[in-house]
């Protein structure tokens, strides 16, 4: 019942009429109505208590396991299913890999677009738009911005009266750039679609003026992300996104080349193919001269544009990706940036530990959703792989500027632990992108600054991440409805290597707590 009050704004307003209660309703008839709807509720809860078990149940006899992966936007769900793959599903990887030649190709285009829009606000005078919280200490002076470079010389009209003439010859230059962009964005038409920030969010009660609570999730309005129509920011040019349920359609492109070999269509699409390859080739000096014009950098510094940062950071690899012999490797697929919208759906078979208790069963099938609107996903889940991108500190939410994305997984964080619909699965907490959490201390920026608790500790790597995992560790403890085990591992997921060692750990982990519970049952 509390699901279907989260997740659905519709459709609930003949039902709210149906279950009113009667107009000229005597106290003592007001009592009986609130005890029958008492005990009705403790009936349809033990109901619902009973689905869920015997569809537990029936997984483990299925020997299933479900596994979910949760986190804000861009916290790094989609790699770790790609790190889960490229350990558990080799085969099926290597057919699929050709598919995202198109999206890292698209990535490179649009790093440049990003430094050229940048260029051109900063000529225009814009004020940067930053995707910085605000959520600072307010004593703080702002002009107390770090920089690792001295760009205090670098005024606005100095760049416009040397550099205007260069930036519309880029423009010229890349000009061709735009095709590439309108081509792959076609190539990759199968399954994706370009969007902006809100799209993919569904109306909410909150959108209303209404709140949206739970009696079970004290926290829940976390768990149904809240659409402020006030605070709307579009995604410059939208980004490319693949709606979950199109995922195989847009993966399975490359292997229906290799399976059926090739067609008209086919042929087409090689000559566009090598189209975009002798175009971007053709920029690649430009492109890399862009990336290594040191007034550009300052300008990217001042504004605070962190390209590095940036989801689909291909800039070091101009020379590689735009040449015409180019072909994937595994960590480009695994770096690259597609946004998923909806719920991409994956079956895996695992290796089991080589251990005496799992001989009988060598590989087990895990589904692994990945996905953002979590509620009615919650049934029968096993597992939940929660990402918390702890390099986002200093960032706000793309969807609400208001919010600080540290305090966002925090919240969402303990929403998930003190439901009651996953007081049975076992909780993983990956504190994701510490490599750029490492870059970002480097650099100088203050995590006390924004975490006023962190007081005046060292802005270092080793005793931030202890900071933040110890209060990841204490919301876990204090809000867990039964005392159970909560995994917490530092993690840069781009990091293949590093990963697959934490997912053998994940795997030991879920399987030791589901073989504990399958043998209580
Ligand atoms: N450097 C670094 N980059 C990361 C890490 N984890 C993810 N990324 C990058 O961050 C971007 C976003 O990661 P995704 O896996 O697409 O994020 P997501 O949670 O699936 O995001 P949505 O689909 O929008 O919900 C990608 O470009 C990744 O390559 C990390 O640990 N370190
Ligand atoms: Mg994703």
């Amino acid at each position: 019942m509390s699901v279907m009050a989260l997740s659905g704004a519709g459709g609930m307003d003949a039902f709210e009429e149906f279950v009113r209660p009667p107009v000229n309703e005597t106290p003592s008839e007001r009592a009986d109505r609130k005890m029958r709807e008492a005990r009705e509720k403790l009936i349809s809860d033990a109901i619902d208590e009973q689905i869920r078990q015997d569809k537990q149940t029936q997984q483990r006899e299925k020997g299933l396991v479900k596994v979910l992966l949760l986190g804000q936007s861009e916290s790094g769900k989609s790699t770790t299913l790609k790190n889960f793959r490229l350990a558990y599903a080799r085969n099926e990887w290597e057919a699929e890999k050709a598919s995202w030649k198109a999206v890292i190709q698209l990535n490179l285009v649009r790093s440049i677009g990003h430094i050229l829009n940048t260029l051109q606000a900063e000529i225009d005078g814009e004020p940067p738009s930053s995707t910085e919280s605000d959520d600072i200490d307010p004593l703080t002076d702002p002009s107390d911005i770090p920089a690792d470079g001295d760009d205090s010389n670098l005024s606005q009209s100095q760049f416009a009266s040397v550099d205007l003439q260069s930036l519309q010859g880029l423009r010229i230059r890349f000009a061709a750039l735009r095709r590439v962009e309108m081509v792959l964005k076609l190539k990759l038409g199968a399954g994706t679609e370009e969007i902006t920030s809100m799209d993919e969010y569904p109306e909410t009660p909150s959108d209303s003026g209404q709140e949206s609570r739970s009696a079970e999730a004290p926290d829940s309005r976390y768990l149904v992300r809240i659409r402020k129509n006030s605070r709307r920011k579009r995604v410059q040019g939208g980004e490319m996104a693949v709606r979950g349920l199109r995922w195989r359609e847009f993966l399975s492109s490359a292997r229906r080349d290799s399976l059926f070999g090739r067609g008209t269509d086919a042929q087409m699409q090689d000559s566009a193919d090598a189209d975009v390859a002798q175009i971007l080739a053709g920029c690649r000096e430009d492109m890399k001269s862009v990336w290594m014009n040191q007034t550009i950098r300052a300008i990217l510094r001042k504004r605070r544009v962190d390209m590095e940062n940036n989801a689909g950071f291909f800039l070091n690899d101009i020379d590689r990706i735009a040449s015409s012999s180019y072909v994937p490797s595994d960590d480009d697929v695994v770096r690259s940036r597609l946004r998923t919208v909806g719920v991409q759906e994956y079956r895996i078979y695992v290796d089991l530990p080589n251990s005496n208790v799992y001989k009988s069963t060598p590989k087990r099938e895990w589904v692994i959703h990945d996905r953002r609107a979590w509620i009615p996903f919650f049934d029968d889940v096993n597992a939940i792989i929660f990402l918390a991108p702890v390099s986002c500190f200093d960032e706000v939410l793309l969807e609400d500027s208001t919010i600080n994305r540290l305090n966002d997984s925090v919240a969402l964080w303990k929403a998930i632990i003190s439901s009651r619909l996953l007081e049975n699965v076992t909780m993983i907490c990956f504190l994701n992108k510490c490599d750029i959490l490492k870059r970002k201390l480097k650099s100088g920026i203050r995590f006390s600054r924004y975490v006023r608790e962190y007081g005046d500790r060292p802005n270092e790597i080793t005793p931030v991440v202890k900071f933040i995992k110890e209060r990841f560790r204490n919301i876990a403890i204090k809000y867990s409805i039964d005392q159970r085990t909560t995994y917490i591992y530092t993690t840069s997921v781009t990091d293949t290597k590093a990963t697959a060692a934490t997912l053998r750990s994940v795997r030991d982990s879920v399987f030791r707590t589901n073989l504990a519970s399958a043998q209580m049952v």
